[in-house]
């Protein structure tokens, strides 16, 4: 009876709700202590102003969002991966270079091919100014 109580509990919209504050947390924490994630908001903002006025359609402009949020969310694992490797050892490792690096190179992946979309998207409307 008691676990199927706590069930409910923990299926409540409040419980549902409640779980969202260390996310919401995490994302203004990142924000804060991310340095790469700046630059990215700002790139974030350029696009979308930029796809504002070039009136770009839906599909490009959803493509461009896709994009946004891919980069922002792998910038926020890289910090994650970054601070969990720092707790794990302060002493040069090969394993945490290696995830070190892993983590900041999906997020350079990520950013190149941004810059590629990027430029197939915006150039024709740039060109035809
Ligand atoms: N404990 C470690 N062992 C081995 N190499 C490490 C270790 N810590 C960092 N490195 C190497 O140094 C690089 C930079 O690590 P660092 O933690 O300074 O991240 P960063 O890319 O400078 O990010 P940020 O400045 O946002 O913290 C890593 O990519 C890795 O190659």
């Amino acid at each position: 009876m008691r676990s199927e109580y706590n069930a409910k509990e923990e299926h409540s919209v409040y419980a549902v709700l409640k779980s969202f504050r260390p996310a919401i947390r995490g994302i203004l924490t990142a924000s804060a202590i991310g340095r790469n994630i700046k630059v990215h908001y700002l790139a974030a903002i350029a696009a979308m102003m930029g796809g504002l006025y070039f009136d770009i359609t839906k599909i490009e402009f959803l493509i461009i969002l896709v994009v946004i949020m891919q980069v922002i969310c792998l910038e926020m694992v890289n910090t994650a991966i970054e601070k969990t490797v720092d707790l794990v050892t302060s002493e040069y490792h090969p394993y945490a270079k290696i995830a070190k690096d892993v983590a900041a190179g999906a997020v350079l992946i990520a950013a190149i091919f941004s810059v590629i979309i990027g430029g197939i998207i915006f150039l024709p409307y740039l060109l035809k100014m």
